[in-house]
């Protein structure tokens, strides 16, 4: 049987995770975040990596977020905040690898698909899809850090209000705010060919730029912010709103 979380590393430096769950729109349980972990600690230590590329198995969904089935039950925030926490500790991980990292949005996000996509230093997303940090509507924010990272990402007061607006944008309004680099198209996969923006450049000057950014982004108050933000989640989590939403979306069928 394949793995929930795909791990494939090619010529020229590139380095592929793949979230295998399509039947469940890529949504990451349990499963897929330990395996995010065990693969990113090897990617840390491989040194001829360039590029590490996110993206989901199939054409409908890049990320749903989290499984609201595997992630849920009536929690307290201190049993949420275990719950989150690892998650949070992998997006921050992937923010600050040592190489360049890409989201490739191969359809919809939600929630904590686009805190993943957040983690990553550049997202490009195909025109179908759309895209949305809808944790505003089930009684929640983002809880695995993804909120502080948006911030870094595109202009914060844009990021304050998407985080309450917690709306559905298109590609075209992603790409407005800066989020995306670059509309892709269905079908295409992420290989050498696609990526020669990246992979035409030395393991050196990739690791350069990347050293250069995360200085500009002052990672170690990042990683507090980040914490915090699961605790706030975590306070939210034990609320009738959030119980009832997650029980809007499995009844809805
Ligand atoms: C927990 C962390 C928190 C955070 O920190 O941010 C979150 O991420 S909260 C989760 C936020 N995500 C959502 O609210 C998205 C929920 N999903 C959807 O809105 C839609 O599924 C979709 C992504 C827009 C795709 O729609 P569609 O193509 O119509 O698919 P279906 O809705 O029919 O779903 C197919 C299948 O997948 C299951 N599914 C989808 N999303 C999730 C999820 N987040 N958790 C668990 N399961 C999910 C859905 O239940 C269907 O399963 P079956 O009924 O068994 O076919």
């Amino acid at each position: 049987m394949e793995e929930v979380l795909k791990y494939n590393l090619y010529d020229h430096g590139l380095a592929v995770l793949t979230i295998n769950r399509p039947n469940k729109r890529n949504a990451i349980s349990k499963e897929v975040v330990s395996l995010f972990a065990q693969y990113i600690t090897e990617l840390e230590n491989n040194t001829d990596i360039k590029l590490l590329v996110i993206t989901g198995e199939g054409q409908q969904a890049f990320c749903a977020g989290g499984d609201l089935k595997d992630f849920h039950g009536y929690l307290k925030a201190d049993e949420a905040f275990e719950l989150l926490k690892p998650m949070q500790e992998v997006l921050y991980r992937i923010a600050t690898l040592p190489f360049p990292t890409l989201a490739w949005m191969n359809g919809s996000a939600r929630g904590g698909g686009l805190e993943i996509a957040s983690a990553c230093d550049f997202r490009f997303a195909t025109e179908n899809g759309d895209y949305g940090f809808v944790q505003g509507n089930l009684g929640i924010a983002t809880g695995w850090g993804g909120g502080s990272l948006l911030y870094r990402r595109i202009h914060p007061q844009q990021a304050h209000y998407w985080l309450i607006e917690s709306g559905i944008k298109t590609v075209k309004e992603l790409k407005e705010a800066g989020f995306i680099q670059q509309v892709i198209q269905e079908n295409i996969e992420p290989d050498a060919e696609e990526l020669t923006i990246f992979l035409s450049k030395s393991v050196d000057q990739l690791r350069h730029w990347k050293s250069q950014w995360l200085h500009h982004h002052s990672m170690e108050k990042l990683k507090n912010e980040m914490v915090e933000e699961v605790a706030g989640c975590s306070k939210l989590w034990e609320s009738e709103a959030h119980i009832e939403a997650v029980n809007r979306f499995f009844s809805k069928k």
